[in-house]
């Protein structure tokens, strides 16, 4: 059965590749992707190969992302990088507030809410990344943790600015480990968020919105999560740096849709 959303695949290569690979990587992505045009497509190389991979897909569908971005419009905040400065570069979207950051650089709801508010002023769209980690899942309080950064990381969207909004739904425990969650389980946590997003944007913007799904997603399990009514894409880490295999996820996209 088809959605009404359109199915969007992104790609985070986190840090890897450099910009000469980042083209490399992306001609052979075009080249294998042709024409598909039924599935939205983003790929998120890191800033220093953004100039590069954005020339790489000037002539495709293929849209450009970032893996970050400060909220302040310009400054003294050395190593950071503006929306306006990603905008210059053609960057459509922007993902925050991805589990390694909030762990591993200290990015609490405050700040990634402040980013994704100051990425929407700009007209970039951001891919706000949520998920509990292993502790928090076995003390049952998923929902809850998940719902909680819905609602911290969307203060202040209005529900005008809704339809610009992608979330990822991404399991700690699942990103980079081969542990997927299983479509049932990912299914839940979609459907809790599509309800907050029912709470903060009403209904039918809510059903509007595209909600991910992140965590050692790769062609062979592609097709079962994607065919959950709330699942409506991927953001793939591994597998996206591997053409065969990310153009696989997209093809498997496409195949829900037809
Ligand atoms: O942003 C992507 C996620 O962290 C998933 O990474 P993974 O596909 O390597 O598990």
């Amino acid at each position: 059965m088809s959605k009404s959303r359109k199915y969007l695949i992104a790609g985070n290569w986190k840090m890897n590749k450099n910009a000469s690979e980042g083209v490399e990587l992306t001609e052979d992505i075009v080249s294998q992707l042709g024409n598909e045009t039924s599935v939205g497509v983003v790929i998120c190389p890191p800033f220093t190969a953004l100039e590069s991979v954005g020339k790489a897909i000037n002539e495709s569908n293929i849209q450009l992302g970032a893996q970050n971005m400060n909220p302040e419009a310009s400054g003294a905040y050395t190593g950071e990088v503006s929306a306006e400065m990603l905008r210059s570069l053609f960057v459509t979207h922007v993902i925050l507030g991805h589990s390694e950051r909030r762990a591993l650089f200290a990015e609490d709801d405050a700040f990634i809410n402040k980013k994704v508010l100051a990425a929407l002023a700009n007209n970039l769209k951001p891919i706000l990344c949520v998920g509990e980690t292993l502790e928090e899942r076995e003390a049952e309080k998923t929902i809850d943790i998940v719902s909680g950064q819905v609602r911290k990381g969307l203060e202040g969207v209005t529900a005008d600015q809704a339809e610009n909004l992608v979330i990822a739904y991404e399991p700690v425990w699942a990103i980079g480990t081969g542990k997927t969650a299983t479509p049932e389980m990912a299914q839940e946590v979609h459907k809790a968020i599509r309800s907050v997003l029912a709470e903060l944007v009403g209904e039918e913007k809510a059903d509007k919105i595209r909600i991910l799904y992140g965590g050692s997603m790769k062609p062979e399990n592609a097709d079962e999560l994607l065919a959950q009514p709330d699942i409506d894409g991927g953001l793939i880490g591994g597998a996206a740096l591997v053409a065969r295999s990310f153009v696989g996820i997209v093809e498997a996209a496409a195949k829900q849709t037809s």
